[in-house]
This record gives structure tokens, sequence and C-alpha cells, in this order.
């Protein structure tokens, strides 16, 4: 994609080059890497290439709707932003920024576990929605004590993200020795258990090393009952690929689904989480809201998976690219351009709700269906 070094930011695109310019090498690489060969990172954008649209003509269009709403809470838009660690890393306000810029939008913001804010400062700074996303920490009381002071800062659901047992290989961040700087904490954690994250070394991701000494590989889904005894919130679940496992949160009572494979940062050769969602919404059947992150970079994107029955679109790295590049300011502006994009193409494809979308919209097959 071409763009301007000056002049009107028009697309995430333009947010990923100004913030190239000013992030740090190695953070860059911790953003915009996956693991190990990045196929699966490479996967989730090409598979939106290979979806073409099947416009209607002669519907009124004069009014888009955008709006939707999940668990009793209103947003303006189905575009919000993905858990993402370490927003400090790209701006000075972390996640408080973020939280405005995706509040002034209407959006969802899902805070990571790895927030380097609080979760009560960020809350405060919001004037929108917030989930807290959760990993299964081997200290169960850790995590108990944030899922309580979630609820008490008026986060709305509670998102498990349930496939990084482990970090994946990701060699960009072992070939840097990436490492945590001393600046940048997950503040919300004991400082105990995060110190090891601020340990670098050739060869070695230090957030890999730190997961794999603090995260709870040995959890199951009957360990979800322990996570249900908690909290009256919602829980969502993050990172489904398959109909099997979408059919088992169901029956666990779970609340929701994300489709990911973590932005191809985990592991790498699975399946492009576009293909993956068509089988999950059919196993769902409607049972719960299924959620979808991977590849999104533009409006259209977002009505793919929106018109393959995603209820909400998740955004990942470009938040971080808008919120270094122009911080509040810039999430709001990418979560506004990439809202404005979606109401163009349900114009333009004669399907002024979000209701009307449905894969008549599609003409590629996707995933095996259409
Ligand atoms: C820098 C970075 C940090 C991330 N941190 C987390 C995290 O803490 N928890 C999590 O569940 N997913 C995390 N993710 C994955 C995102 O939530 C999301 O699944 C992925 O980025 C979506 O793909 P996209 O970047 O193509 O939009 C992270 C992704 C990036 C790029
Ligand atoms: C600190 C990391 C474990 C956060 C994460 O999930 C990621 O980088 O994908």
């Amino acid at each position: 994609m071409t763009r301007p070094r000056t002049g009107p930011v028009l697309t995430a695109s333009d947010y990923q080059h100004l913030a190239r310019d000013v992030v740090d090498p190695d953070v860059w690489d911790f953003i915009e890497g996956g693991a190990e060969s990045e196929r699966t990172l490479a996967a989730n954008v090409a598979a939106f290439d290979r979806v073409r649209l099947r416009p209607r003509v002669l519907t009124d269009v004069s009014t888009v709707d955008t709006a939707v709403s999940l668990f009793g809470a209103d947003f303006a838009t189905p575009i919000g932003v993905a858990p993402t660690a370490y927003h400090r890393l790209v701006d000075a306000e972390g996640e408080v920024a973020t939280a405005q810029g995706a509040g002034a939008a209407g959006a969802l913001f899902v805070v990571s576990v790895f927030a380097s804010r609080t979760l009560e400062d960020i809350a405060k700074a919001s004037p929108g929605g917030l989930w807290l996303h959760l990993y299964w920490l081997s200290r169960r009381d850790v995590l108990a004590d944030l899922i309580r002071r979630a609820a008490d800062a008026g986060y709305q659901a509670l998102l498990l993200t349930v496939d990084a047992p482990r970090i994946g290989r990701r060699w960009r961040d072992m070939r840097n020795g990436f490492a945590i700087g001393a600046d940048v904490t997950a503040v919300n954690i004991d400082e105990a258990v995060m110190a090891s994250t601020h340990r670098g070394g050739t060869g070695r991701s230090a957030i890999a090393e730190h997961a794999a000494q603090s995260f709870d590989q040995t959890v199951t889904w009957a360990d979800l009952a322990w996570l249900r005894a908690q909290t009256s919130l919602p829980i969502v679940l993050k990172g489904i690929l398959t109909a099997e496992d979408a059919i088992l949160a169901v029956e666990h009572g779970v609340d929701g689904i994300v489709v990911s494979n973590h932005g191809g940062r985990q592991l790498d050769g699975a399946v492009a989480a576009l293909d993956a969602l068509p089988e999950v919404v059919d196993a769902v059947g409607g049972a719960m809201p299924v959620l979808f992150d991977g590849g999104v970079r533009r409006g259209t994107d977002a009505l793919v998976a929106l018109a393959l029955g995603a209820r909400m679109v998740l955004l990942g790295r470009p938040p971080l690219w808008a919120l270094a590049a122009g911080g509040a300011d810039g999430v709001a502006g990418l979560l506004e351009t990439t809202t404005g994009e979606l109401a163009h193409a349900m114009a333009l494809t004669g399907r002024p709700r979000l209701a009307d979308l449905d894969r008549t919209v599609l003409s590629f097959r996707v995933g095996g269906e259409r």
C-alpha cells in the first residue's frame, strides 16, 4: 500500500507507517512479529484478500447503523480493541490514552492483564465499555484479586485467553533478546511475579520465559468452574479455532468466544482466523456471541467477518500503531476511520444495518463455506 509521509492520515496503514518512525526497533518487532516463520500471521491478512463482495443495489442506504450491543452494553461500532500488553511501550500514557480514544469512538476496549496502567486508572479515564483479559496464572490468588478489582472498577466482562498455555516461539523477539524495559511494568500484578520480564538475553525472549514460569499449563475445561465461581461477570474465551472447541465452550457455559489465532503469534501454521470463523459460527448456532480477531485492517475486512457471523471484530496491532502515532486522538481516529470504512462498505453493498450482513454478501469461499 502506498502512503504519504505527510498529509492526511486516511487508513490503518497510514498509522502503521507513522508509528514505525517513532517506535523502538525491538518493540516494533515485538508488535509486528508472529511465531516462527510467520505463516499464520501472513495467512490472516491474505485470507481477506481472497474474498470479494456481492453488492446489492437500489436499497435505501441513507442511514447506515453500526451500533451493536453486547452483554447489555451499547457500542457505537462493532470494531473494538483486542487485548495487547504494555501500551506504555509506545505511549507515555499507555492504556489510559487507549481507553480515552476507544471510549471517544464508542468502541469496546479489552484491557490486557499485562496492562502498564492500573485497572482503576484506566476505568476512571474511560468513557466507554471495558473488559478485562486474563491469562491463567498459576497464582490463583492473583487471579481472584484481579477479578474482584475488575468488577469493583466497572469492567463489564472477563476475557480468558486460552491459546497461550505457553508463548509462541517468536524468532524476532528471541533474536533481539527482547525484554520489557525497566520503566514499563505490568502494574496490576505483583512485581515479584513479573520481575523476570525485564531480564532479556541472547537468543531468549524474556516474556516467553516469564510465561513458562508463571502460566498454569495444567488448566483444562474442568477448571472453568473455578473461574465461574469467582464472578458473575460474563466470561469470554479467546483463541478458539475449531468447531470441536466451540461446542465444548457452549457445553461449559461460557458466555462468548473470540475466534482468534492470537494474531499469528502462537501456533505458526494454525489456520487463518477468517477461515476458522464459519465452522465456529455454525457450531455455536447462535447459542452465544462469537467475536473475531486477526488481520482486520479495513472496514471491508470487518464487514466480511461480520457477514460470516461475528458479532464484533477486534483489532490488535492497528490500535498500537495509532497510539504510537497519535496517543488517544490516534486511537479514536483509527477506530472512527475504520468504522467509517465499514459504514461506507455497508452502504455500497446495499446492507445498511448490521443485521443485513450475511453470507450472501460474499462471493468467494472462506473456510469451505460461502
Ligand atoms: C503487541 C501485542 C501484544 C499482545 N498481547 C496480548 C495479550 O496480552 N493477551 C492476548 O490475549 N492477546 C494479545 N495479543 C493478541 C491480540 O489480542 C490479538 O489476538 C491479535 O493481535 C489480533 O490480530 P491483529 O494484530 O492482526 O489484529 C497481542 C498482540 C500484539 C500485537
Ligand atoms: C506479554 C505477552 C505474553 C502478551 C501476548 O500475549 C503477546 O505478546 O501476544
